[in-house]
């Protein structure tokens, strides 16, 4: 995502003026004041062991952050603490695609349907290129995880794949003798990651608070 970030920043009026990665942030030693003096936002995309020791560092520099990496939510309650503790601004969200978004409202409505319809049975896969550390995805998880908030009670049979290339695929369904409903998001490209990681930091430099990412998305909701 690095790469697709640091190209993408000038549009949303970001210069890039420090890009940390293993080489250069060895036990967390690229998280110096002197290094965070002048940064706006930081927008992190690491791998699920790593983010959350940036993220502390992040949170005690003060520096309004955006936290884009999966497999870490288990521990968002601390995380969370902190940067309330600090006051510094922070967005979470395991997918920052707007079109996922409003696939996981789209989901949990179904959910609600369904949860009053015991002949169906749900499934729910995603699949990723073959690099991707963490499987389910952080956003399959919280695809179930918001049918269950949904009331959706009914097993839900969850698979994951890992192939090639491919930048993002969740599917939730479900099937009964009579018919199969399929609900699908496929990512074309990371592009749509980036621009929402990219439009949250634009928000989050100028708000306070720890936000889900979709609180911002949808903070004026459509009219019915
Ligand atoms: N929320 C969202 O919308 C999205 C979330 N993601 C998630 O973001 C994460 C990163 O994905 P992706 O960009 O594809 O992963 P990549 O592996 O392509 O990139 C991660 C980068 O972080 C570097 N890195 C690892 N540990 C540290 C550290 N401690 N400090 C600084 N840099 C570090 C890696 O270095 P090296 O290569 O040398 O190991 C690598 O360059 C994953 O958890 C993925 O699931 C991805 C896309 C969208
Ligand atoms: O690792 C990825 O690539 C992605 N990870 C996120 C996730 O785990 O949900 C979001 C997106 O699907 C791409």
């Amino acid at each position: 995502m690095g790469k697709m970030l640091e190209r993408l920043a000038p549009e949303y009026g970001f210069e890039v003026t420090l890009i940390l990665d293993i080489h250069n942030n060895v036990n967390g030693s690229g998280f110096t004041a002197e290094n965070f003096r002048d940064v706006h936002a930081a927008i992190e995309f690491t791998a699920p062991d790593a983010a959350v020791a940036n993220l502390e560092k992040l949170a005690v520099l003060r520096v309004p952050t955006v936290a884009g990496t999966t497999g870490w939510f288990g521990q968002l309650d601390h995380v969370r603490q902190l940067f309330e503790n600090n006051h510094a601004g922070l967005v979470y969200s395991p997918n920052y695609s707007i079109g996922v978004n409003i696939f996981q409202r789209i989901v949990t409505e179904a959910a609600v349907w369904m949860q009053q319809q015991p002949a169906y049975e749900a499934w729910a896969w995603e699949l990723h290129h073959s690099a991707k550390k963490d499987a389910p995805s952080g956003t399959l998880l919280k695809l179930v995880e918001g049918m269950r908030a949904a009331g959706y009670h009914n097993h839900v049979d969850v698979a994951s794949n890992r192939a090639g290339a491919v930048p993002g695929t969740h599917e939730i369904g479900f099937d009964s003798a009579a018919d199969t409903i399929t609900l699908r998001h496929t990512a074309r490209s990371r592009e749509g990651f980036a621009r929402g990681a990219l439009h949250a930091a634009k928000w989050i430099a100028a708000n306070k608070g720890v936000h889900e990412f979709s609180e911002i998305l949808f903070s004026s909701e459509p009219q019915s």
